[in-house]
């Protein structure tokens, strides 16, 4: 006979984590379904591993930046092996915490994959059936492979974490987060880079930031292919070499990275069995409520094809669980101007609209506001790079739709702001705050 639970999550990963914290708070009886290791993408393979690698880049620039300071004796290469044991240990404790607060919730996590019998009822790989009237499907994505000849030769997002070397040449062939991310520490951290571009670099950010982005990621020795299409990868000597349809072949390489975007994990879950529809990509189709076509099942984080973002998944699980156990029916998630960064060098953070969107949406009322400058520490160094900081504003009285920021500390700039925008901020507000001086952030409230 099936055991009985108020709820099934499938997928410990972000979003699943958090709707199954947030629905055993509210007293549900909870069973959590994950063959994978805790925490999923982003504790394992995704942002916190990544981030782990570009503070090490910081902090190999930071040694360029000393020298120039007068700072003697700082230089030297990162011992890679010791860094990834060191992240590893860091990961390691993420998920035994994770561990000991699903049990301190009463969470029952089984650490096996499940799949549809029925709308109400889960088959888990050991032959188990789960009933329950609230499913939650949160199984996130992995990352797209191509099918040409030698993409076998390259490797994906998921085993850069593995690598047991930084390569000394590396092609990165992708446009989106994980590319430019990837391009930038590794070059920071010593990798001659490639990066293949097969249309335009960051299609969701501002095109005006990305340019100065990309110029300054040429200024690094970053090499930008663009427009580039790879038709196949080759085996020369030692080394990988790609055959790029405008371009000729292009390497030798030590490694190649294949960051194309990423497909959901629906094909194992029998979603027929339950009648849950799919988009054309494979994406659980979701409405406003993360409910799906099927009454009692929902889906939430990378596997609804939305906003592919850990706080987004995060916040969905919360709100779902609120509304499914926590008395509150309007709780939901409001995708508008989720703020995002993309952790290159330097960060590029953004959040509502565009100058592009907004003059889609408002025509001749928008109103842009610019600055750039070479920040402190780097003119300190004699460092020519610089920051750009961007406000999209419309109407009459300036409502603020867009905030975007490119330089160092961008990352930790926007949150704050983003606070703001979604209050309604208006140029006035900025103009009426007083500057945090001498500070990059000072540059938002002080543009005329
Ligand atoms: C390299 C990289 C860097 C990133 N950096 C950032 C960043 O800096 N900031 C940010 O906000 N986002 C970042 N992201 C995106 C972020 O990691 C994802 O948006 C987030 O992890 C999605 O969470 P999720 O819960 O939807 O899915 P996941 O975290 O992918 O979890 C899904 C889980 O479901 C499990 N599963 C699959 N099938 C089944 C099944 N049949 N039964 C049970 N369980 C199953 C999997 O094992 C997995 O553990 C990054 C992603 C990558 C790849
Ligand atoms: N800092 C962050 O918040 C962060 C970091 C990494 C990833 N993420 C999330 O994870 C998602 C996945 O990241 P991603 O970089 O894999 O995807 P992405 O959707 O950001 O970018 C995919 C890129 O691959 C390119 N592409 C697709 N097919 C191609 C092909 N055949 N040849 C050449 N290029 C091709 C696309 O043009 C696009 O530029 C992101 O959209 C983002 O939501 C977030």
């Amino acid at each position: 006979m099936a055991e009985t639970f108020d709820l099934i999550v499938l997928g410990a990963g972000s979003g699943g984590l958090a709707a199954s914290f947030r629905a055993a708070r509210h007293g549900a009886r909870v069973a959590l379904l994950d063959p994978g290791p805790l925490g999923g993408t982003c504790v394992n393979v995704g942002c916190v591993p990544k981030k782990a690698l570009w503070f090490a880049a910081q902090l190999a620039q930071a040694q360029s930046l000393a020298e120039a300071y007068g700072f003697t004796g700082v230089h030297g290469p990162l011992d890679w092996e010791h860094f990834r044991l060191r992240r590893l240990g860091y990961i390691d404790g993420i998920k035994q915490r994770y561990e000991t607060r699903l049990a301190e919730a009463g969470v029952q996590l089984l650490r096996e994959a499940g799949r549809f019998v029925a709308a109400d009822t889960i088959a888990t790989t050991s032959g188990a059936e789960l009933r329950a009237p609230q499913i939650v499907i949160a199984t996130g994505a992995r990352p797209q492979r191509l099918d040409i000849p030698g993409f076998e030769l390259g490797v994906v997002s998921d085993d850069m974490f593995s690598l047991r070397e930084l390569p000394r040449r590396i092609a990165v062939v992708g446009a989106g987060y994980i590319a430019v991310e990837f391009a930038g520490l590794l070059r920071a951290l010593g990798s001659e880079v490639c990066l293949h571009v097969r249309e335009r670099l960051l299609r969701s950010f501002d095109e005006e930031q990305v340019t100065a982005l990309e110029e300054q990621m040429r200024g690094q020795g970053i090499r930008v292919m663009c427009p580039s299409r790879i038709r196949a990868a080759r085996r020369v000597d030692d080394a990988i070499v790609l055959e790029d349809e405008t371009h000729g072949d292009t390497g030798p390489y030590d490694a190649v990275l294949w960051a194309l975007g990423r497909v959901p994990n629906t094909e194992r879950l029998d979603l027929d069995a339950a009648g849950v529809q799919l988009d054309a990509k494979g994406h659980v189709l979701t409405d406003a409520w993360q409910n799906t076509n099927v009454p009692g099942i929902a889906a939430l984080g990378d596997v609804t094809g939305r906003l592919a973002l850990t706080p987004v998944a995060v916040a969905a699980g919360r709100r779902l669980a609120d509304r499914w156990f926590g008395g509150e029916p309007d709780a939901r998630l409001d995708y508008g101007n989720v703020p995002s960064v993309v952790f290159s060098e330097p960060p590029l953070a953004g959040v509502g609209l565009t100058e592009a969107q907004a003059r889609e949406q408002y025509g001749e009322q928008v109103q842009i506001h610019r600055s750039r400058f070479t920040p402190m520490q780097w003119a300190l160094a004699g460092h020519h790079g610089k920051s750009f900081m961007k406000l999209v504003c419309v109407g009459e009285d300036q409502r603020v739709v867009g905030i975007h920021i490119l330089g160092p500390g961008a990352d930790e700039m926007l949150q704050g702001f983003a606070v703001a925008l979604k209050m309604g901020l208006h140029k006035r507000d900025l103009d009426a705050t007083v500057a945090i001086h001498p500070s990059s952030a000072e540059e938002l409230v002080l543009m005329s």
